[in-house]
C-alpha cells in the first residue's frame, strides 16, 4: 500500500498570557494598570514533513518553543489588541524561520473589567468574548480574521415566525409576537491592507459589534434568518476595511410555559427556556 502525508500542521494550543501594563511612574499601588488576558493557539506549516514520516526532527521547532516566544513577544508588545498581537506572533515565526511556510494564530480574550474607580482592580467578563485568527503565508495575502462569541443577546418582543412550510410534519403555529434570544458568534475577514499591523482593529471591533446590536433591534424580526442578514449588512455598512462577515445565531428557545391550574392564561409573560434541540442559523454576508 502507497500512502503519503497529505497536510501537516503543528503547534502549541492554548498558551494563556496575561499582561499587565504598568506606567511605572509610582509604587504598584498608587498607579493605574491595565489587565489584558489571552489565550493563544499557534499552529505552524511549512518543511516538517521529515519529522512525520522519517522521525527527523531537525527544523522542527519544538512546541515548547511556540509556548516561550508568546510569552517573550507579550513583552515587547502591548497588547493592545489581540489582532494586533496575534499579527506579531504570525510575523516572528516568518521572519525567523526561513522553513516555516505558514503561521496560523487564533487568540480568545478573557475582559477584564475595571473594578469601579479601582487603580488595580478587576472583574473578568464571561461574555462577548473577543475573538482572532491571523493567518500569514509567505507570498500571499495576509489574513486577520476578528470576532466576538458568545455574546447572549435578546429581545421580549418584535419577532415572530409565520407563514413558513406546511405539511404533514409541521405542527408549530404562525406565532406573530415572541422572545428571541440567541448566543452570537461574529467574524468578519480583513485582507491585505485591512490585515496590517496599522490597521484599525480596536475601532473596527466597536464598530462592528455596536452596529450588530443596533441591526438587532432596529426592525420587526420575521426569522433569525431575516435578521441574520440585516445585522451581517449593517456590520459591513459599519466597517468598510472588512470584506466578509460570518454570523451564527443559535435560536435559544423560550417557549410559551402551559400553566396550571387548567385555564390559567399565559399572556406571554412565562416561558420555558430550552437549550436542546435548538434551531442553528449560520450565514456569510460578503461585499
Ligand atoms: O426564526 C426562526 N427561523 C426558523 O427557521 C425556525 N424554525 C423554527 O422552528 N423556529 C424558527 N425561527
Amino acid at each position: 500500500m502507497s500512502v503519503h502525508l497529505a497536510r501537516d500542521s503543528y503547534g502549541k494550543h492554548r498558551v494563556r498570557v496575561s499582561k499587565v501594563r504598568r506606567p511605572r511612574e509610582a509604587p504598584a499601588n498608587q498607579e493605574r494598570h491595565e489587565f489584558v488576558e489571552v489565550s493563544v493557539d499557534v499552529e505552524l506549516e511549512g518543511d516538517f514533513a521529515a519529522s512525520f514520516t522519517a522521525g527527523d526532527n531537525r527544523l522542527v521547532i519544538a512546541t515548547d518553543t511556540c509556548k516561550n516566544t508568546v510569552y517573550a513577544l507579550a513583552k515587547d508588545h502591548d497588547v493592545a489588541t489581540i489582532e494586533s498581537f496575534g499579527l506579531a506572533i504570525a510575523e516572528h515565526f516568518l521572519e525567523r524561520y526561513d522553513h516555516v511556510q505558514l503561521c496560523r494564530v487564533s487568540l480568545t480574550e478573557t475582559v477584564w473589567d475595571r473594578l469601579g474607580e479601582s487603580l488595580h482592580g478587576f472583574v473578568a467578563r464571561d461574555r462577548a468574548t473577543p475573538t482572532a485568527v491571523v493567518t500569514l503565508e509567505r507570498d500571499a495575502e495576509s489574513e486577520v480574521v476578528a470576532g466576538v462569541a458568545k455574546l447572549l443577546i435578546a429581545k421580549t418582543t418584535e419577532s415572530g415566525f409565520s407563514d413558513f412550510h406546511r405539511d404533514e410534519y409541521r405542527t408549530l403555529p404562525d406565532v406573530d409576537d415572541r422572545i428571541l434570544a440567541t448566543e452570537l458568534t461574529a467574524q468578519w475577514l480583513y485582507r491585505g491592507e485591512g490585515a496590517g499591523s496599522g490597521g484599525d482593529f480596536l475601532g473596527n471591533r466597536r464598530a462592528v459589534v455596536d452596529a450588530l446590536l443596533t441591526a438587532f433591534l432596529d426592525h420587526y424580526s420575521r426569522s433569525v434568518q431575516e435578521t441574520l442578514y440585516r445585522m451581517g449588512s449593517a456590520a459591513l455598512e459599519a466597517c468598510p476595511e472588512a470584506d466578509e462577515i460570518t454570523l451564527t445565531m443559535p435560536n435559544k428557545h423560550h417557549l410559551l410555559a402551559k400553566l396550571v391550574p387548567e385555564g390559567t392564561t399565559n399572556d406571554n409573560e412565562v416561558f420555558v427556556v430550552t437549550d436542546e434541540p435548538f434551531g442553528y442559523i449560520s450565514g456569510t454576508i460578503k461585499r
